[in-house]
């Protein structure tokens, strides 16, 4: 029968993931990734330690053999440069989309194969459609709406998803919880993690601040051209915040928001928060890095994308522009598209691929 390693991180989602294979008879290891925030340890805080003890209490409760799979190299130039990159050139990148693609189901994947195992399993809520003869295996929705990460899933390629496994799909969180009490496992009631993959419980302002020099410049009102104040640097503001942009709108009813980045002034765009507000809402765009979960979808065609993580799925019309470029035109315009961010595209509750955002039209 096949080994699988089971991508345990400390947290409930994949101590139960672990829990349910063994429980179906399935020969199983756990493994938990030390990433390069492990290593660094620059910013004072250093959460993985717990997370490392409580991971290897889980595999000992459920009597698997435990190993820590240091990582710290791949990450370093696989995210952590993607991730500085992009920030210094303007654009806001997703280490969580990429971490998928290239750490977990990438070196991680990698690894697991070389040292005997034929598959990874993750505490992702995502479900899998099994192989057909007329279409690979997919990548469906977890249960709980609430919880669905395959947005996050979106970059993986056809022979990674044909290698993985995602064990508590189909169960939602509370159901999930409670199987984690009745088997008594030791992080049962442990607090879920605030998301970003690698940075853990840093935020990503204080990383930021650490990693990417200053480069203070206007704050630009859009509507005018007129100067506000003065911002401290482009990455630390996304497109769509209100919240600490720190010019004062002196009006109740009126918020002002990030509508966008001007790079050559390296002047942030602010506009008062309107349907009619410049550069907020955009009816098309274009999709470059281009990626399918499994059969690529056709040329010109309808389907559906989520927009952004949590975001419900809407109704796009997507048109090639080249291999790995195409055109997306939205039934409905869409607020605050970053550059990029990811598109995750749909048919129904089946993930079909992603994207990054590489120019957004009004
Ligand atoms: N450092 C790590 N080592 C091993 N596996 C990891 C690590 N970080 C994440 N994972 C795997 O990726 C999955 C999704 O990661 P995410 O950070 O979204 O955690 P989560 O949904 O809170 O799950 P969990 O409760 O298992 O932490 C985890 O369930 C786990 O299988």
């Amino acid at each position: 029968m096949s080994k699988i390693l089971v991508a345990m991180s400390g947290g409930v989602d994949s101590a139960v993931a672990a829990l349910l294979l063994k429980e179906q008879g399935y020969d199983i290891e756990g493994a938990y990734m030390k990433n390069w925030i492990n290593e660094d340890n620059i910013l004072g805080d250093c959460p993985w330690q717990q997370d490392i003890e409580d991971a290897a209490a889980v595999a000992d409760s459920l009597g698997i053999p435990f190993r820590v799979v240091n990582l710290m190299h791949e990450y370093r130039s696989r995210i952590v440069d993607y991730l500085l990159e992009g920030y210094q050139s303007g654009v806001t990148p997703n280490p969580d989309v990429m971490c998928n693609r290239e750490i977990k189901f990438g070196v991680f994947l990698d690894y697991a194969l070389e040292n005997g195992f034929s598959e990874v399993a993750t505490g992702h809520y995502a479900q899998l459609q099994e192989e057909t003869a007329d279409s690979p295996r997919a990548i469906i929705e977890g249960a709980d709406p609430n919880k669905d990460q395959t947005y996050f899933l979106a970059m993986m390629r056809p022979d990674q998803v044909a290698r993985a496994r995602f064990p508590v799909g189909h169960l939602l969180k509370p159901q999930l919880r409670e199987l984690a009490q009745k088997h008594n496992l030791p992080n049962a009631a442990k607090k879920d993690s605030q998301g970003i993959c690698f940075i853990g419980n840093i935020k990503m302002s204080d990383f930021l601040r650490e990693y990417v020099p200053d480069r203070p410049g206007p704050i630009i009102r859009a509507d005018d051209d007129k100067t506000l104040g003065e911002h401290r640097g482009l990455h630390y503001f996304t497109i769509g915040q209100r919240r600490g942009i720190g010019v004062p709108s002196n009006s109740d009813n009126n918020f002002y928001v990030v509508v966008g980045k001007d790079i050559q002034r390296n002047a942030l765009l602010v506009s008062f928060e309107a349907p009619s507000a410049p550069g907020l809402y955009s009816s098309r765009c274009e999709i470059s890095g281009l990626s399918y979960t499994g059969e690529p979808f056709p040329d010109d065609c309808k389907i559906e994308a989520k927009v952004r993580y949590r975001d419900p799925r809407v109704a796009i019309t997507c048109k090639r522009i080249s291999p790995e470029t195409i055109e997306v035109i939205f039934d409905e315009p869409q607020r605050a598209l970053a550059l990029g961010q990811i598109i995750a595209f749909y048919d129904g509750p089946k993930l079909l691929g992603g994207g990054i955002y590489t120019k957004i039209q009004s």
